[in-house]
């Protein structure tokens, strides 16, 4: 289908059978990117159809326009990827109902914290036979324990949902620099199939793995340890003790990770911690992300700036992760009496509240 100013609109368009059909739910920095991804492919596998609906959370910008427009306008998300083309068959919907009418693939895309309410706006609002993928990293703890965002969309939505974890730091993907990610699946290998060829191109290499929880809990706990990483860059040290500091917390992350996810769920297998989602990303984040970037900014203002005010000056509306992830693993530690065999993510937590001064990262990862 080639784009029509009616389809730009997001208007209803005839849908042939046996072609499926895509929505991305969520529009922030990486949701912007799995658009772009995902329509170059649209556009080449017939299996598909051409137009790629994304879901954007509507907001105004500064020249009184809005988000979705300019998007639909300029075919450049401006807020949250600006310079960079999405692909003319990518079509911004602020309607969330609108947006995932008649899809069977499902995308979601948006910070963890928001999806226990974004899921309830959709239940009886997806088709049936719908599929999802998920690349959120992060976990809801609820009074029953901790629940995977996949988990969550299946149970809310009743529909099957596989993962997509990496080394992904989206505005280096967005300009087409090579990276690798894993897909996540529970039975369907068929289904995880379908998902690598949507994502897969030339400079981002996609294989699947079947360790759903694995997958998942690998891009979920590497942010506590990218606090952590930002701690200590944040600290005034000299660059070879940093370095060293820096392969210390990483080394003791890993080791935290995979104890921690296989406690939750014996399944999970020591070989899913040596794909993307595992080593690779944790390495990624702790060097270039956003959750080390604020830890870092933390550390040098001695924990007196909190980290909301330091998210909104340094994202700009972009979401951190970690620091709420850190306190949910807190919590199932507290609750499950394990507080004392996880050292950092407990210190992440008690440094992110204030009860700890950001040096403790040091004292900790020296002990
Ligand atoms: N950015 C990356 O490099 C990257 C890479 C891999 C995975 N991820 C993961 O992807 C997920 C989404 O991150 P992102 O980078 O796409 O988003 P983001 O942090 O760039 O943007 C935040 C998004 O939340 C939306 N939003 C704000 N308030 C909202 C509300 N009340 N209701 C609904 N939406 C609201 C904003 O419109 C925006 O789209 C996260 O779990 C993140 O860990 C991000
Ligand atoms: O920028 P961060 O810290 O949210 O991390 C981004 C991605 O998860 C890296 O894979």
């Amino acid at each position: 289908m080639s784009p029509s100013a009616e389809t730009a609109s997001g208007d209803d368009v005839e849908v042939p059978n046996n072609k499926s059909r895509v929505t991305v739910v969520g529009s922030g920095n990486w949701g912007s990117v799995a658009a772009k991804l995902i329509a170059s492919n649209t556009l080449k596998l017939s299996s598909f159809h051409d137009e790629v609906r994304m879901w954007v959370f509507e907001e105004v910008l500064p020249s009184g326009e809005k988000l979705s427009e300019v998007i639909n306008q300029t075919n450049e998300n401006v807020k949250y990827l600006p310079g960079i083309k999405l692909g003319r068959n990518v079509v911004a919907v602020p309607d969330l109902e609108h947006a995932v009418r008649d899809a069977n693939m499902l995308v979601f895309v948006a910070p963890h914290q928001l999806m226990e309410g974004l899921c309830r706006r959709l239940v009886g609002k997806i088709r049936a036979d719908a599929e999802a993928i998920s690349l959120i990293k992060g976990m809801e703890v609820k009074m029953e324990g901790p629940c995977m965002i996949s988990t969550l969309i299946t149970e809310q939505l009743g529909i099957n949902c596989c993962v997509l974890m990496g080394a992904n730091i989206a505005n280096e993907i967005a300009v087409e620099k090579f990276s690798e990610a894993t897909v996540g699946y529970r039975e369907n290998k068929e289904i995880a199939e379908k998902w690598v060829r949507l994502f897969s191109t030339p400079y981002f290499m996609v294989s699947a793995c079947q360790d759903v929880e694995g997958v998942e809990l690998c891009g979920t706990l590497k942010n506590v340890v990218a606090i952590a990483a930002g701690f200590v860059d944040g600290l005034e040290m000299g660059n070879n003790t940093k370095a060293r500091q820096s392969a210390a917390i990483m080394r003791m992350g890993l080791r935290e990770m995979k104890a921690f996810s296989q406690l939750l769920f014996s399944s999970v297998k020591d070989s899913t911690f040596f794909e993307s989602c595992g080593v690779a990303d944790l390495i990624t984040t702790c060097l270039g992300g956003r959750n080390r970037k604020c830890a870092d900014a933390f550390a040098r203002n001695g924990g007196k700036k909190s980290f909301d005010e330091l998210e909104a000056e340094i994202l700009q509306g972009q979401k951190l992760q970690g620091v709420l992830t850190a306190k949910e693993v807190y919590e199932v530690l507290r609750h499950r009496g394990w507080l004392e065999l996880f050292p950092l993510f407990r210190t992440v937590h008690e440094i992110c509240i204030g009860r700890l001064p950001p040096t403790a990262i040091v004292e900790y990862s020296q002990s």
